[in-house]
């Protein structure tokens, strides 16, 4: 069976206090997504509100963040224990942090390697030295690889949560100097805009997935920044960056993603329902999801 799909909402915005990714998860369920696409409403992740006063490393809603991806991680966690597809709908990608807890958690009992696939305009591998604002959105990769603000380390059980060569990042056309070093030492690999359009997005994750078959498998948890789009296709975000990625080769990717039947939890975050165009953005969600859902359920046919 292809199982079922719970969808979390987490309507906060303390990794980033402009971006307006609070009000993501209530613009979604107004165009009714969850019924419509048959997943199970588990309701809304709770938490403090944001805090701009910097913390001694110049980070802001530190304990917020962290207060907030516990939340997450334990939601997440739920509806993994219950053999669904968590769907984490940010918010901003901060919270990121607690669905990747959660699924290193769950892969870790099951024996299996995790690996995460980011689809993003920013690479989020920044720690408080190098962050040139200070918010957290902009750290979640990096503390996923065990690196960065000690507070945000202690979210999941244990630390690193993800082997820096099990990381792949897609569409990425925003490095900060320093963040490209953290990169750079971590080994991370990231595929920027001119390799995609080279090479094509759906050839590159297909590749990966292979890799990831002929390593052996395991827990694929695929991280979905809405800002990954070109803002032309997705304008309800809130640190657009021209030069973005298409949505046919988003749906592709994401039905080959489903498919593969490797895929067991998933976020799509920063989408900013103030900065939307009418519901535009809230559309291309629906696509996105859709996309993996077709994948997933075609991958069941097949093995049915
Ligand atoms: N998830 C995001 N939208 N991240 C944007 C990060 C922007 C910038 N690199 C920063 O650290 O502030
Ligand atoms: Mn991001």
């Amino acid at each position: 069976m292809s199982g079922w799909y719970g969808f979390i909402g987490v309507p906060t915005d303390v990794g980033n206090k402009a971006c307006g990714a609070a009000e993501g998860p209530a613009a979604l369920r107004a165009i009714g997504l969850a019924p419509r696409m048959g997943m199970v409403d588990r309701g809304d992740v709770r938490g403090p509100a944001y805090d701009g006063t910097p913390d001694e490393t110049g980070s802001r809603s530190v304990r917020e963040t962290a207060a907030w991806c516990t939340g997450v991680r334990n939601a997440v966690a739920g509806v993994l224990a219950d053999g669904g597809v968590p769907v984490m709908v940010g918010g901003d990608h901060a919270m990121a942090l607690g669905s990747v807890a959660a699924a290193a958690e769950h892969a870790r009992r099951q024996g299996r390697n995790l690996y995460v696939l980011w689809f993003d305009a920013h690479p989020d591998f920044n720690t408080p030295e190098t962050s040139p604002s200070g918010n957290t959105h902009g750290y979640p990769a990096a503390l996923a690889c065990g690196i960065g603000h000690p507070c945000l380390l202690r979210v999941g059980a244990f630390t690193p949560l993800l082997r820096p060569d099990r990381l792949v990042q897609f569409g990425i056309r925003d490095i900060d100097a320093g963040e490209r070093e953290n990169l750079r030492r971590s080994g991370i690999e990231f595929h920027e805009m001119p390799a995609v359009r080279e090479r094509g997005l759906a050839a590159l994750v297909a590749h990966t997935i292979s890799r990831i078959q002929a390593a052996g498998g395991g827990h694929v948890h695929v991280s979905f920044d809405i800002d990954a789009l070109d803002p032309s296709v997705a304008p309800g975000v809130g640190t657009p960056v021209p030069g973005g990625l298409l949505l046919d080769e988003c749906v592709d990717s994401l039905r080959l993603l489903g498919a593969s039947g490797l895929v067991q939890s998933l976020d799509i975050v920063e989408y900013a329902a103030t900065q939307d165009q009418g519901n535009r953005t809230a559309h291309v969600v629906e696509h996105l999801l859709a996309g993996f859902m077709a994948g997933r359920d075609g991958q069941t046919a097949l093995v049915a």
